[in-house]
């Protein structure tokens, strides 16, 4: 059997760390917008001995094995899985999230496990690998999100905002390891205490143009910005624009920023995705 799943990408603003001994308990609070550019994922099951292979771009991919491993327990099914993103990793936009829930996403269809098992599992495959926090939660949820509880269902809480945004994304030369800041103590005090005050403000006062300022605030407080990200924020000026979390990449809130961005990286225009991971084709 065969599935082919889509599962967008996630764009963070703000985000604060949380973490508990349960990982489908543990994520962040924040907010973030998805996008209608994610992973693309093509797997198939067949009968042998069990085994998992998962690649993503041609490469290995640990982060979608344990998730595949996970769903399916101790069948006798090897399991092959290939994904292909459609923006690049490292930039923030929650590609391994995206790669993995895509995965999941179409070895439930085959076994026919539900959608929240394949959420479930990636998630947990996330938090264990340090490769995100929020973004499965936030996916799951689709649209534009702020996340007031840590984790996903039944313990993460994930508000959306009635809005739909279209986004232009600039990539900067050098990726920004997700792993290597979360492992980070004295980045992670930093950033929880700054982004702590972002989801406290978002709660007291959520919207889309409060999502941008507290963005550049968090920007601003956590002091992960390169001097790319700094330069490209300047030359934006009122533009309503900030970091990528976490990657060395901007965002700004329109399609009409693609003109000064370009002059500073690869650009993407993105629109906010508000239908969520979902399987494209299915064959016996
Ligand atoms: N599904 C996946 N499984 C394993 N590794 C992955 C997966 N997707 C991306 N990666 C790897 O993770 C790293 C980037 O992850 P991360 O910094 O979290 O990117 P992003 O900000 O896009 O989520 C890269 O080294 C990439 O090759
Ligand atoms: C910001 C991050 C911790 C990582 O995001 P990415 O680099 O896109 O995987 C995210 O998962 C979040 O909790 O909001």
């Amino acid at each position: 059997m065969k599935a082919t799943a889509f599962c967008p990408g996630h764009i963070t603003g703000f985000f604060s760390p949380k973490r508990h001994r349960d990982p489908l308990r543990s994520g962040s609070l924040g907010a973030g917008i998805c996008i209608d550019q994610g992973a693309v994922t093509t797997l198939s099951a067949t009968e042998g001995n069990r085994s998992i292979k998962a690649a993503v771009d041609g490469n290995a991919a640990p982060v979608t094995e344990t998730a595949l491993d996970l769903l399916l327990g101790d069948r006798e099914l090897q399991i092959r899985s290939e994904t292909v993103l459609q923006l690049p990793c490292g930039a923030g936009f929650g590609t391994s999230a995206a790669g993995t829930i895509s995965a999941a996403a179409a070895l439930c269809s085959i076994l026919s496990l539900s959608r929240e098992e394949a959420v479930r599992a990636a998630h947990i495959a996330e938090i264990k690998h340090n490769t995100g926090l929020g973004d499965v939660a936030a996916i799951s949820r689709c649209g534009v999100t702020y996340r007031l509880k840590e984790g996903v269902k039944p313990y993460g809480r994930v508000e959306r905002l009635d809005c739909t945004p279209t986004i232009t994304a600039c990539v900067f030369k050098n990726p920004l390891s997700t792993a290597d800041i979360l492992t980070d103590k004295e980045k992670n005090k930093i950033i929880s205490k700054a982004g702590e005050k972002c989801i406290a403000e978002m709660r007291r006062s959520p919207s889309l143009d409060n999502l941008f300022a507290l963005s550049r605030r968090f920007t601003d407080e956590s002091m992960l910005a390169s001097e790319e990200v700094t330069e490209a924020l300047r030359a934006l000026g009122d533009t309503q624009a900030s970091m990528i979390m976490l990657g060395n990449s901007v965002f700004a809130l329109g399609s009409g920023a693609e003109d000064i961005l370009s002059s500073f990286g690869k650009t993407f225009v993105l629109h906010t995705d508000t239908t969520g991971p979902r399987i494209l084709t299915r064959t016996e």
